[in-house]
């Protein structure tokens, strides 16, 4: 009798599962699928269970055999159709609003920041969140950290992170980027030296960046020191390894095909997440001498003791946010720099004019933070560079409730309607917006810093055309930290080299999560004269 209860338990357990499957898998995605299309949304036809993924593989594949080198001296920035081949191909069939999917989740592109507008026009935060989907699969990276905390969770973390990114804290952090892009300037020396001469020697430049500035953001999230070194390590290692699988986002139960990856993920994520406990704890048990550090965990720890404990993270919390910063801030940072040397390299009358900058600026002396805020011209570069290279290449919401359009012609309040189901993905597309010459005019895609003179739009015609570092309420918390480093990293690389292209360097650009080269960025290094190579003081 138990056993038959015992089997009958099972059998309905085994139905209901099946029929959530089929739900969740099948007939909610098909649901939405029709809403989307009465509600006028067109798009490539997807199949199941894969959506549009298996035209987006042929289309890479294709794009990629048939992939030219161009020449050295050519660096062409009109990069769209090489990095979303796809998604230029569907936007000449369908427009700059359409649906495609990703396994059996649906996505509404968008590369029209009027669209935008409509879509999230005043309530960004109550209507949209970010997508489940990412936020399942970047979970050894993010956890539950600020770039994916949701709700009330997410403005309480948000309210005590973001006076962690003070100007008076980040001029504290001045002294360690020094001392770390010091480090990788001596590299560069030595292998200037090793080719037994001062001319101009080949260096792939990103490979030095985007180290330097994984130290630098372990440093200015939680030391290196205590236990710190083995985090970064181990941080790293996790980087790689999510940055090589090739997952199947949005398919159902494609974790299985990836088992060990998965496990071994997990198993990393539990060392790191146990290494940053030891640090944290370390330091809550700390006395006064904790409190002198400058770094972001310390600002956090010292909140938290503030306004009466309001502010208080607990050490889970603490863990996903210094997770979070490395993963969030690292790779960026490294990316604009990396892109800016080579448009530096590529177009010397830029290269020379920042150099002439400087030294206004600084005379060959000692550079603080004041000065740096100074440096007009490098900031027009780097708008320039993170509106032809973002290095997030797209920035994505969920909509949280069924969302109403309202007409783009009309304030007729009887005005037609579009509505986006609840649980529909947006993927807006920066780098189409970025390029797009109905926004930007016919030069869109050549590297023009100066159309930033004007203001920080750019000459943008739409408010909302111009997003390197995400739009509303979530905007970047990391900005004014990149702002720094980003002066502080190429103040000192301009100071000590002369740049210029190497004939090996090749220029293709693709998508890895961020915005990378596919082989790195070989540049010739020429070192400078002494007397403009005068080291940055604060
Ligand atoms: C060039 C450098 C960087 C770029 C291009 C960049 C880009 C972005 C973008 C596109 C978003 C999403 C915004 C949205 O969804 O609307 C974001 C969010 C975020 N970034 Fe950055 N970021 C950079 C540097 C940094 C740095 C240095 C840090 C931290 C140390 C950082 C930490 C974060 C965090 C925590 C969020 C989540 C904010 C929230 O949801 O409230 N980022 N960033």
């Amino acid at each position: 009798m138990e056993l038959a209860a015992a089997a009958l338990g099972t059998l309905v357990a085994l139905a209901l599962a099946t029929f959530y499957f089929v739900y969740a898998a099948w007939l909610s995605p098909a649901a939405t699928r029709r809403r989307l299309q009465k509600a006028g949304f067109s798009g490539p036809t997807p199949s199941f269970p894969l959506g549009n993924l298996p035209e987006i593989a042929s289309t890479l594949a294709a794009n990629s055999s048939s992939g030219t080198s161009p020449a050295p001296a050519v660096i062409s920035s009109d990069i769209h159709g090489a990095v979303f081949p796809y998604f230029a191909r569907w936007r000449a069939a369908f427009g700059k609003v359409f649906v495609y999917w990703l396994g059996t989740e649906p996505f509404v592109y968008v590369a029209d920041p009027e669209f935008l507008k409509r879509a999230t026009g005043g309530a960004v935060g109550r209507l949209w969140g970010k997508p489940d989907v990412f936020r399942r699969d970047r979970m050894p990276m993010f956890g539950r950290g600020l770039v994916m905390a949701e709700g009330d969770e997410w403005a309480r973390h948000r309210h005590i992170i973001a006076p962690a990114f003070s100007a008076t804290n980040l001029n504290d952090m001045i002294s360690l980027m020094e001392e770390t892009t010091a480090k990788m300037l001596r590299g560069w020396d030595h292998a200037v030296a090793a080719a037994g001469r001062s001319a101009a020697v080949a260096v792939d430049v990103e490979r030095g960046v985007v180290r330097n500035a994984a130290e630098i953001i372990a440093r200015a999230s939680f030391g290196i020191e205590e236990g710190g070194a083995r985090v970064f390590e181990k941080l790293q290692a996790m980087q790689s390894m999510l940055f090589r699988s090739n997952r199947l986002v949005g398919v159902p139960l494609a974790k299985l095909l990836q088992l060990r990856k998965t496990y071994e993920a997990w198993k990393l994520g539990r060392e790191i997440d146990a290494l940053l406990l030891d640090i944290i704890d370390a330091r809550r048990h700390a006395g006064g001498g904790a409190e002198k550090r400058k770094d972001l965990l310390s600002l956090l720890l010292a909140a938290g003791k503030k306004d009466g404990g309001k502010r208080v993270m607990t050490s889970r919390e603490l863990v996903d946010e210094c997770k979070t910063f490395f993963f969030g801030g690292h790779e960026t940072t490294a990316l604009a720099v990396s892109w800016t040397l080579l448009m530096l390299a590529a177009h010397p009358e830029w290269q020379h004019a920042l150099r002439d900058e400087l030294r206004e600026v600084t005379g060959d002396g000692p550079l603080d933070a004041a000065a740096l805020s100074k440096l007009t011209k490098m900031g027009w570069v780097l708008n320039e560079v993170l509106r032809l290279y973002p290095p997030s290449p797209n920035v994505q919401r969920q909509a949280l409730h069924d969302v109403t359009l309202t007409d783009a012609s009309s304030d007729d309040e009887g005005a037609p309607t579009t509505v986006i189901p609840k649980g529909t993905n947006m993927w807006i597309d920066v780098v189409a917006m970025h390029h797009d010459e109905e926004l930007w005019g016919s030069d869109a895609n050549e590297f023009r810093p100066e159309r930033f003179a004007a203001g920080a739009q750019g000459g943008c015609r739409h408010r909302l055309g111009y997003l390197p570092f995400g739009f509303g309420g979530r905007i970047c918390v990391g900005r004014n930290l990149t702002g720094m480093e980003y002066r502080v990293v190429l103040a000192m690389v301009l100071r000590r080299f002369e740049l210029a292209v190497a004939p090996e360097y090749r220029h293709a650009p693709r998508i890895m999560l961020s915005l990378r080269p596919s082989d790195g960025i070989q540049l010739l290094l020429t070192p400078l004269a002494a007397s403009t190579n005068a080291s940055i003081k604060h």
